[in-house]
């Protein structure tokens, strides 16, 4: 593995899993494996649970930590090649990218998508363009279209609390004010796909996720019948990827305690910030059913299974 970029990367889930719960039971196991080696982290978006969790496993390690926030503290830049820099942009990647992995040993990147414009969200420029010219490890952070550290993590979630050999894991679209992108969504069916799970996704017409995504995985238009017998219910807001960027705050497709009594006392996820009774109701988010705690507390032996591999090859 070059760079951490998508949940391709992930050669081996059942094998990478294990590593991360091993980590889970013995976090500072390599307390000096990242001695004098730096994480460079640069933020163009919010985060709580990357930033800290990220840092923290970077600190497990024994690694030092740099953190940039892009927008607003760094120079806009700029990713096309050839181009006349007479307008807004002030840097190309080309330098930065170079001149950032003098400073690190490893570059951990969160870059959203636009919602704009689906093709250019799709090439990943930000992301891409820090691959191609970085001379140093690249983890995705959250892209435009992926968040492997979060679906890795939910995974291991999923591993952690199953009780069925072949658990029902439905992933189903919830409302949302505000357009988000499908990154989440996205990485999460891409997991699912690689582990011995009975894999469902239940969304509103018009919310269908990329064909090169969704592959042979069933889809249902009736969040009910999807429900039904299901063990794990990841809830998760994703703007329309045909009429992209659209957003629906249809409440029917709210997560309630009722929706809930469908399934065979399902485990409640999500990978948080959530709007509450909006995405999920009160009751459900404070059951005993929920696990977005535990899932977010994952999220650091994830990225240091990431970093510990990374390093291992250095
Ligand atoms: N990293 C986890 C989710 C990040 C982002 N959510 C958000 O932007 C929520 C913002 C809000 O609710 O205002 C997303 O869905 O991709
Ligand atoms: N789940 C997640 O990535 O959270 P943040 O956006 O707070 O980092």
């Amino acid at each position: 593995m070059k760079h951490f970029f998508s949940v391709e990367d992930i050669d081996n889930s059942e094998q990478w899993i294990a590593e991360a719960m091993q980590l889970k039971k013995s976090p500072l196991a390599h307390k000096t494996l990242g001695t004098h080696k730096t994480l460079g982290m640069l933020f163009f978006n919010p985060s709580l649970r990357t930033r800290l969790s990220t840092q923290k496993a970077a600190l497990n390690l024994g690694m030092e930590i740099m953190i940039m926030n892009f927008s607003g503290e760094g120079w806009t830049l700029e990713f096309e090649d050839g181009i006349i820099m007479d307008q807004g942009s002030s840097e190309h990647i080309k330098e930065a990218a170079q001149v950032v992995s003098q400073y690190c040993d490893v570059l951990a990147i969160r870059s959203f998508a636009e919602l704009k414009d689906r093709e250019e969200d799709y090439k990943e420029k930000v992301l891409q363009g820090f691959m191609k010219y970085a001379t140093i490890p690249v983890i995705n952070m959250e892209s435009a279209t992926g968040h492997p550290l979060q679906a890795l993590t939910d995974a291991l979630t999923i591993v952690e609390h199953k009780t069925e050999t072949r658990p029902r894991v439905v992933l189903t679209w919830a409302p949302h004010p505000k357009a988000l992108p499908q990154a989440v969504a996205n990485s999460f069916v891409a997991m699912m796909q690689k582990l011995d799970v009975d894999f469902a996704v239940t969304h509103p017409k018009g919310f269908e996720l990329a064909n090169q995504i969704i592959k042979d995985t069933p889809v249902f238009y009736d969040q009910d019948k999807a429900l039904d017998q299901a063990d794990f219910v990841y809830v998760k807001n994703w703007s329309a990827y045909q009429d992209y960027g659209k957003t629906s705050l249809d409440f029917d497709w709210t997560l309630t305690k009722e929706k809930m009594k469908i399934t065979n006392e399902a485990f409640l996820m999500h990978c948080l910030p959530v709007r509450r009774n909006v995405v999920i109701a009160d009751a459900v988010l404070d059951s005993q059913q929920s696990l977005v705690i535990k899932q977010a507390l994952n999220r650091v032996y994830a990225a240091q299974l990431v970093l510990k591999k990374l390093l291992d090859k250095k």
